[in-house]
């Protein structure tokens, strides 16, 4: 798939996405390891996508979301915001809240 495309579709299916260098237990730098972990700590299950072992995504992504950096996190296919902005909202209480109402939206399948 064309990798805009990809972009597209992980945003649209992924209503909690982080774009990271490492992944939540592996972080592969502070900013990502800050953000992820701010984001763990809200206690709800939300997808990633390593952007080391996804150069085109790497490259393609700051131009479609017109933010230059990683990390990113986008709720409901829409940019919130990098590392500094997570946090920021994490200090003042913030992230939580906004985590827990995109999750009650968007009810994990169950299997019973
Ligand atoms: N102030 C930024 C810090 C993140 C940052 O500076 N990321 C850099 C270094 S990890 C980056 O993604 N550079 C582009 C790249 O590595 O592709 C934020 O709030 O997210
Ligand atoms: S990889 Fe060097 S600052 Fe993120």
């Amino acid at each position: 798939m064309e990798t805009l495309e990809k972009i597209k579709q992980q945003i649209a299916e992924n209503p909690i996405l982080l774009y990271m260098k490492g992944s939540p237990k592996l972080p592969s730098c502070g900013f990502s390891a800050q953000a992820a972990q701010a984001l763990m700590s809200c206690g709800h299950a939300f997808a990633y996508v390593d952007i080391l072992q996804n150069p085109d995504i790497r490259a393609e992504l700051p131009k479609y979301a017109e933010w230059p950096t990683f990390p990113q996190l986008w709720l409901e296919g829409e940019l919130v915001g990098g590392c500094d902005i997570i946090i920021e909202m994490f200090q003042k209480g913030e992230l939580q809240p906004l985590i827990e109402e995109v999750a009650e939206r968007h009810p994990a399948p169950q299997a019973d």
